[in-house]
Order: structure tokens, then C-alpha cells, then sequence
């Protein structure tokens, strides 16, 4: 974006920002049901924005049975897609209206960058409701092949009341990932946003109000994850569940569908990223810039991170030089300073976690402050089976791991619970298609780091993603269930016997 502001103008954007602290249910905003609110918090300076309200299992209960009318009586869900679109297209016009405000309101929330609020979050988010928007009127479905004296059609529908986990890394583009193809396919969504960063999800629901979302399909239930998540996880009305976060909380979400009425469950979690450059990789200053951006873009709180590098040994030397170079080009500091590169960690909790990988067990290379919710991009030199080199950290940290081979670096790669993403550096082209076939990894990235875009489905391999895929075409397939419907054509005189 080229029209960035200056720290002082977000500053007084933030100062008059008024979100609603309320639960999103039925077109309305209400208090929890038990009254109660919990903190919500700028990481970056300690400050209470906002209260906000803590609900229980007797507002999900609510929502549930609201999103469950709505569905039912096809306010949403039996209206043209055509339709669907043209409201989801206002929702976004509505957005960039406001763009300004949700990102400073992202970035004090989360302590994430203005900078990547304005020119990635905020985009990406707006874009991908627009993507899903244009898709959901474009898309067929299927006559099977049957004899002569039969039709069969197979037809998809949308999947009915559906709760969205919310994490709180990228919280509006990951509420985007998933009430884009979730109302634009007609279901009514219960949105359980992080109580870390509730605040653009509530402000999203106004808008969607707005932009005349019919009461009762977009709902938005804040509080903590076992008070409104483990409800809606085990709601008996809950046709499915779409889950970003953690591995451990992912797991849960399977024992509440199997403990309740088996549900479906999506599950995006967490991921241990190798990047691996070998001997012949090119241009190793435009790898360095890779490495560097996936480590720490987004102070490394992101799924897709690339927090393992592993480096053949002939490059190793040079590669580590160009990427404490490039480290040291991303400053860190206030989050509403546009020149600022890396921001705050998302709370106390989160800082304290990160900062435990950077301890006396790990060779410090650059880096390694830590201080006041703030972490320094830092690089460590770690053994394979140090925790630092197992864990997901999602911190700014990189661990540094040297191979002396093409198939010992693939080895270590896959050496591991995770499979979300990975990358591989190098300029013999067989090596690189061999290396991405042997990668366990849902996404395989060559001579770059990324996660593809909105075209591309997105999801893990091993303990990094169950059931359906966030982004592509395949998104839909989360969130509509296939209907067969068999028609008999023959004469009435014909034998009534297949
Ligand atoms: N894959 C990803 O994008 C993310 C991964 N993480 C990983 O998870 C670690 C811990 O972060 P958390 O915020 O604790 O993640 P989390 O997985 O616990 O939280 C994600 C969502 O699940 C909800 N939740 C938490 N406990 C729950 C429960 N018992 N039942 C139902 N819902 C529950 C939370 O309220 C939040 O909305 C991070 O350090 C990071 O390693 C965290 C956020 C995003
Ligand atoms: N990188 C977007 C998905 C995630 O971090 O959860």
C-alpha cells in the first residue's frame, strides 16, 4: 500500500476506535448470558483495550438454535447463490470503507504489524471473501453416468449450522478462509474467535449487518476456548466444526465430534517447516530473503512458518552471513509504526513460551532478546532432537540444522510430527521436483517460501491437518455435504426391478 500513514495519525485512529465488546447473536448485539466480560489486551504496551463479554454454554446454546432457524426457514441457505454473492460483495465494499480502522483495530488487538495489517492482512482478507463471493455462482454440479431409464444427479448443499475455531495468529483473514466459503455455500455460521483477539470479528458482524446478512447466519461468540469452544464442539446441533489452532486443541475437537453427534471436523494446526537449501541453490541472497521472511514475517506466529532451516554444509558458511544481513533489515518495535517489521507477541503467555526456546540449551547466532512481549528475529544452531528443533515455537526463532546430502536433508524434513509446509532451495530442477514428491508436506514451495494463494488449497499432512483443505475450490467441499438423487425414467409398462 502506498499511502501508509504515520505513527502519530494511527495513533489517533486507535484512540477513537469504539469496537463492539458484545456477543454477535440473531442480528444483535447482547451481554453474556452470565454477564461476565474478561480483558482484552494491546501485547505491545499492557493496556486494556476493551471488555469484553465472556460467554458460556448457554449463549452458544442460543446461537446454535438461532443459526438453526436461520438455516431451516432458508433466509440464507435457499437463496440464490447469485444472491449470497451480491451480499457477500457488499460486505466487502463495506470493508474497504473501513479498512483503516480494522486494521489499526487488528494491530492493537494482536500486536501485529500496521504494516502487514494494511498491505497483507487486510487485502488478503477482503480478497478472499470476494474470491469465495464470485465462485459460489459459477460452480456446477454433476449428472452421473445411469442407463437410459435413470437420472442421477449428484448435488452438493450446504452443510447446515456450522462453528468456526478461530486462532488468533491472523484473525480476520483466517475468519475470512472460513465464513467465505461457508456462507457464500449457504450455511449459518457461529464464529468462536481467540479471546486474545476478539475485536475485528465483532466489528465484521456489525458490518455484516450491514451489509443485510440475514439475523441469525453470522454469529459471533467470544470467550475463552473451554467456556464457548468445547460447547460448540460438542453441541448436538452442530452440523460441523472448521478448526485453526493448535495440535493439541485440534485433537480435542475430535473427541467432542466422536463424544457427540459426530460432527465433521476440519482441523488446521500446527507445523514444524523445514526450508531446505542444498550445495547448488542460487542466488543465495534472494534465498536468505526467503528464509528470513518465512522465519520471522509475522513474528514467526504463523502455522506456515519456516522454522527449521537445513542447510547443506558446502553453503552453510555463506547462506547463515547473508541471513544475518537480512535479519538485521526487519526492525522491531512499536506496531503502529509503519517502518516497523516486527511487532509484539500476541500476549504474556505467548511471550513467556518463546522466550523458554531461546534458553541457556540453545547457540545463539543472532539475536535472542527478549523483552516485555517483544522477541528479536534470532537464529539458533540446534541438535536434531532438541526440543527447539521438534517443537512448534511460533516465535521470530529460526533453527539452524547442517547435512552433508540431498536425501539426509529430505530425511530430516520429514523427521518430524508435523507436515504443513516446506521449501526447498536448489537449481537442479530433478532434485527439486524429486525433493517436493518426497516432502510429507501439504504445501511444497520451490525456491521461495509461501503458502500459494486463494486459488490453492491449504492444509497439513500428518498431525498438521485433518479432514478438508482451507483456500481453492476444495474449501467448499468443507462446508456442503453430497446428495445423490436418483430418478426412475422408464415407461410406466416397463418391470419395476433394477
Ligand atoms: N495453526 C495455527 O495457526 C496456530 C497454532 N497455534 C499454536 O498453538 C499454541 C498455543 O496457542 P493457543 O492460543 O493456546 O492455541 P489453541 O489451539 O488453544 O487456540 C485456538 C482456538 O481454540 C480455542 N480453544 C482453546 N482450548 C480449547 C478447548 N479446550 N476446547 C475448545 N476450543 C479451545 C481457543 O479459544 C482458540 O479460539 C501456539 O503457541 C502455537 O504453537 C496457535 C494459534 C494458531
Ligand atoms: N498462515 C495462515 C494459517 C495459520 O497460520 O494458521
Amino acid at each position: 500500500m502506498s499511502d501508509l500513514l504515520t505513527t502519530e495519525e494511527y495513533k489517533a485512529i486507535a484512540a477513537e476506535l469504539s469496537p463492539p465488546t458484545q456477543a454477535f447473536i440473531d442480528g444483535s448485539f447482547r451481554p453474556a448470558n452470565s454477564g461476565k466480560t474478561f480483558d482484552t489486551v494491546n501485547p505491545a504496551t499492557g493496556e486494556v483495550i476493551a471488555k469484553i463479554a465472556a460467554c458460556g454454554a448457554n449463549d452458544v446454546d442460543f446461537a446454535v438454535e438461532k443459526a438453526r432457524d436461520a438455516f431451516e426457514d432458508g433466509r440464507w441457505s435457499r437463496l440464490h447463490p447469485s444472491e449470497r454473492k451480491e451480499v457477500l460483495i457488499r460486505l466487502v465494499k463495506l470493508m474497504k470503507r473501513n479498512a483503516r480502522e480494522l486494521a489499526v483495530m487488528e494491530s492493537l488487538d494482536s500486536g501485529k504489524t500496521i504494516y502487514d495489517c494494511e498491505t497483507v492482512d487486510l487485502p488478503e482478507t477482503m480478497h478472499c471473501l470476494t474470491w469465495h463471493a464470485e465462485l459460489i455462482d459459477k460452480i456446477y454440479d454433476q449428472v452421473a453416468p445411469a442407463s437410459d431409464d435413470h437420472i442421477a444427479m449428484v448435488l452438493r448443499e450446504p452443510v447446515g449450522v456450522v462453528g468456526l475455531v478461530l486462532p488468533w495468529n491472523f484473525p480476520l483473514l483466517m475468519l475470512a478462509w472460513k465464513i467465505g466459503p461457508a456462507l457464500a455455500a449457504g450455511c449459518s455460521v457461529i464464529v468462536k474467535p481467540a479471546e486474545e483477539t476478539s475485536l475485528t470479528a465483532l466489528r465484521m458482524a456489525e458490518l455484516a449487518m450491514e451489509a443485510g446478512i440475514p439475523a441469525g447466519v453470522f454469529n459471533v461468540i467470544p470467550g475463552s476456548g473451554v467456556e464457548v469452544g468445547e460447547p460448540l464442539g460438542r453441541h448436538m446441533d452442530v452440523d460441523m466444526v472448521s478448526f485453526t489452532g493448535s495440535t493439541a486443541t485440534g485433537r480435542r475437537f475430535l473427541g467432542y465430534s466422536s463424544e457427540s453427534n459426530v460432527k465433521e471436523v476440519t482441523l488446521e494446526m500446527g507445523g514444524k517447516n523445514p526450508a531446505i537449501v542444498l550445495d547448488d541453490a542460487e542466488n543465495l541472497d534472494r534465498v536468505a530473503a526467503h528464509i528470513v521472511n518465512g522465519a520471522f514475517w509475522n513474528m514467526g506466529e504463523n502455522c506456515s512458518a519456516s522454522s527449521r532451516l537445513i542447510v547443506q554444509k558446502g553453503v552453510r558458511d555463506k547462506l547463515i552471513e547473508k541471513i544475518l544481513a537480512h535479519a538485521r533489515e526487519w526492525p522491531m518495535g512499536d506496531p503502529l509504526d509503519p517502518e516497523t517489521r516486527v511487532g509484539a507477541l500476541v500476549s504474556e503467555a505467548h511471550f513467556d513460551k518463546v522466550r523458554s526456546y531461546i534458553g541457556d540449551d540453545a547457540t545463539v547466532i543472532l539475536g535472542g532478546k527478549a523483552e516485555k512481549g517483544f522477541v528479536e528475529p534470532t537464529v539458533i544452531e540446534v541438535a536434531r532432537d532438541a526440543k527447539q528443533a521438534r517443537e512448534e515455537i511460533f516465535g521470530p526463532v529460526l533453527s539452524v540444522m547442517t547435512v552433508d546430502s540431498f536425501d539426509e536433508a529430505i530425511a530430516l524434513a520429514n523427521d518430524t510430527d508435523y507436515g504443513l509446509a516446506a521449501s526447498i532451495f536448489t537449481a537442479n530442477y530433478k532434485r527439486a521436483i524429486r525433493g517436493a514428491r518426497m516432502l510429507r508436506a501439504g504445501t511444497v514451495t520451490v525456491n521461495s517460501f509461501g503458502e500459494g494463494d486463494i486459488s490453492t488449497p491449504f492444509g497439513g499432512y500428518k498431525q498438521s491437518g485433518f479432514g478438508g483443505r482451507d483456500n481453492g475450490i476444495q474449501a467448499h467441499d468443507q462446508y456442503t455435504q453430497i446428495k445423490t438423487i436418483w430418478l426412475d425414467l422408464a415407461d410406466d409398462d416397463d418391470e419395476a426391478v433394477d
